[in-house]
């Protein structure tokens, strides 16, 4: 924890989901957070929630008209998800490295420890969502925290830091 903090200025935020799937079965959602955890993740945000349809629907609106889109849809407005707001130097990168290929096939082949080779049931079902960029994670934060701010996130950071010295 302390190392993330010696460099604020360094800090990426992004947003990351766990899916019906893996919520829905408590040691498959332990394990996720446990990955998060033991990577060194900073949890800078945490909510469990059921989608709504039309939230999904936007959400996902890159991926309209792709023949999986409905099923994707429904999929994530199926059961409860859960949210986070995770920080940490290289935050959108090394987390979707640790989530592994989208694919579950591809992911169980070439990345079997990633989260989606261990747990992944199938290219749709596939345990866990990460922003794929810094745009991506800036709106995808906003959409599940609206009342969040990065900019008072990084003051706040900053004022930690001060106090303690560092
Ligand atoms: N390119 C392409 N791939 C498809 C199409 N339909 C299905 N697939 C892929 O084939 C796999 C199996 O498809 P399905 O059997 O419909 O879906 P499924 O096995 O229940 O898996 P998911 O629906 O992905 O949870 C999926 O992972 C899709 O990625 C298609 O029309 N085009
Ligand atoms: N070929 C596919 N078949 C079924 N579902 C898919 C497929 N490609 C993507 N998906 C679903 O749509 C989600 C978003 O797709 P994409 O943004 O391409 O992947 P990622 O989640 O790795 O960023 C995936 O996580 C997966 O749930
Ligand atoms: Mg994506």
């Amino acid at each position: 924890m302390t190392s993330i903090l010696r460099s604020p200025q360094a800090l990426q935020l992004t947003l990351a989901l766990i899916k019906p799937d893996a919520v829905a079965h408590p040691l498959i959602l332990e394990a996720v957070h446990q990955q998060i955890l033991s990577n060194k993740f900073l949890i800078v945000r945490m909510r469990e929630l059921l989608w709504r349809k039309e939230d999904c629907q936007k959400f996902y609106q890159e991926h309209e008209g792709r023949f999986f889109y409905q099923r994707l849809v429904e999929f994530m407005a199926s059961g409860p998800i859960r949210a986070y707001i995770l920080a940490h130097k290289d935050a959108i990168q090394f987390w979707r490295t640790l989530m592994g290929p989208t694919r579950v096939f591809r992911a169980r082949y070439v990345a079997p420890d990633s989260i989606r080779g261990s747990f992944g049931l199938t290219d749709t079902r596939n345990t866990t969502h990460g922003s794929d960029s810094v745009v991506s994670a800036s709106r995808e934060i906003a959409a599940f925290f609206p009342d969040f701010s990065e900019q008072r996130c990084q003051l706040l950071t900053l004022l930690l830091l001060s106090s303690i010295g560092r």
